[in-house]
């Protein structure tokens, strides 16, 4: 395949999705341990890719290597249509990275720390205060551009990090662990801020320990683990893989509940919920149905509720969470789980 086309998938709908990241079997050692040992990964153009893991997985090794930093040691890759092995300038043509250390200099103000940026990218002077000015502006940094960026915040310095990775237009970034360190707040406009690049059109590959950031902004999560890729799916997809998921009535009438019970006790449920559904004493009136939340399987529960007269206050489905998922993939002790969180 000519190194400028890029490869496609058959979406939904019979569209043909371009790729924006394509990977076959990529391997990577230090010695004698193997890092990577054979990755595929395929990310949509315009989409949200999250590479999940816990500490040492090899989700920094894997974006350098796609961002053409280091070699694998064996399989391909394209970027943006581009082969990393014979066209690497293409790719970091095409690409923004920000990375764990980020290439922020303390010294330099906001301001400075973009123009330097938009110098290296050959914007003409005036194009390039432009460019920052917009930038520093759409990510809340306009009041302190005049500031050394060694005075800003962990999320101001994260955020100046992503404008000047965006001074060149890149159409597809690479986020290594973009919200490590961060406090909840600025995690959450980091997010929105992820979102409105996408928005944009852009493809963002972000790494991240954290299970509640791929299930907010990934459409598609790789579970990595040991150099290999453990799962990968939609969160919800995921979170269908392991045991958990349920269906949730609740009543705010006792005799209510107190008939739907028993009516459960003795039901024959799909998924061997009967016996099971019959939920913890509960003084907030509620029941549980297990569910692996399948659209078949929640329309014959609610065809069950219904011939059995059952009307319940409020009904919802609870997915297991990506926790469960995540332990369930990684093997993770309680000693790493916390790690992870
Ligand atoms: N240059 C190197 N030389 C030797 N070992 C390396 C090198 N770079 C990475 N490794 C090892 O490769 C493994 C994967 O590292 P990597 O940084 O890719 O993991 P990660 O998933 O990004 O982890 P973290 O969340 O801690 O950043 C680690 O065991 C690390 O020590």
């Amino acid at each position: 395949m000519p190194s400028s086309v890029m490869p496609t998938t058959t979406g939904a709908g019979g569209r043909t999705l371009p790729a924006a990241v394509s990977a076959t079997g990529l391997r990577k050692s230090y010695g004698d341990k193997t890092v990577l040992d054979g990755i595929d990964l395929y990310i949509p153009a315009g989409s949200i890719f999250a590479l999940l893991g816990p500490n040492g997985a090899g989700k920094t090794t894997t974006v350098r290597i796609l961002s053409t930093l280091i070699d694998p040691d064996g399989g391909r890759a394209q970027v943006a249509g581009h082969d990393i092995a014979t066209d690497p300038q293409a790719v970091r043509a095409a690409i923004g990275v920000t990375g764990q250390f980020s290439a922020v200099d303390g010294l330099l103000t906001g301001e400075e720390n973009m123009l330097l940026m938009a110098d290296l990218h050959h914007l003409p002077g005036r194009e390039g205060r432009r460019v920052a000015a917009g930038l520093l502006e759409r990510f809340g940094l306009a009041e302190a551009a005049r500031k050394p960026a060694a005075a800003y915040s962990g999320g101001m310095r994260r955020r100046l990090d992503i404008a000047m990775t965006l001074v060149g237009g890149p159409r597809i970034i690479f986020l290594d662990e973009p919200t490590t360190g961060l406090d909840p707040r600025s995690r959450h406009t980091m997010w929105q801020i992820v979102r409105e690049l996408v928005a944009g059109g852009v493809t963002v590959l972000l790494t991240t320990q954290y299970l509640e950031e791929a299930d907010q902004l990934a459409d598609r999560i790789a579970v990595l683990n040991d150099g290999r890729i453990a799962a990968e799916g939609t969160p919800e997809e995921l979170k269908r893989l392991v045991p958990g998921g349920h269906i949730r009535l609740r009543f705010s009438d006792p005799s209510a509940y107190r008939s739907a019970a028993s009516a459960l006790r003795g039901a024959d449920l799909p998924h061997g919920a009967s016996r099971k559904g019959d939920a913890p004493a509960d003084e907030a009136l509620t029941l549980r149905i297990p569910s692996d939340g399948t659209q078949r399987e929640l329309r014959s529960i609610l065809d069950w509720l219904d011939s059995a007269g059952i009307e319940a206050d409020e009904l919802t489905v609870h997915t297991p969470d990506l926790d469960d998922v995540f332990f369930a993939l990684t093997g993770g002790t309680d000693q790493s789980r916390k790690a992870v969180r």
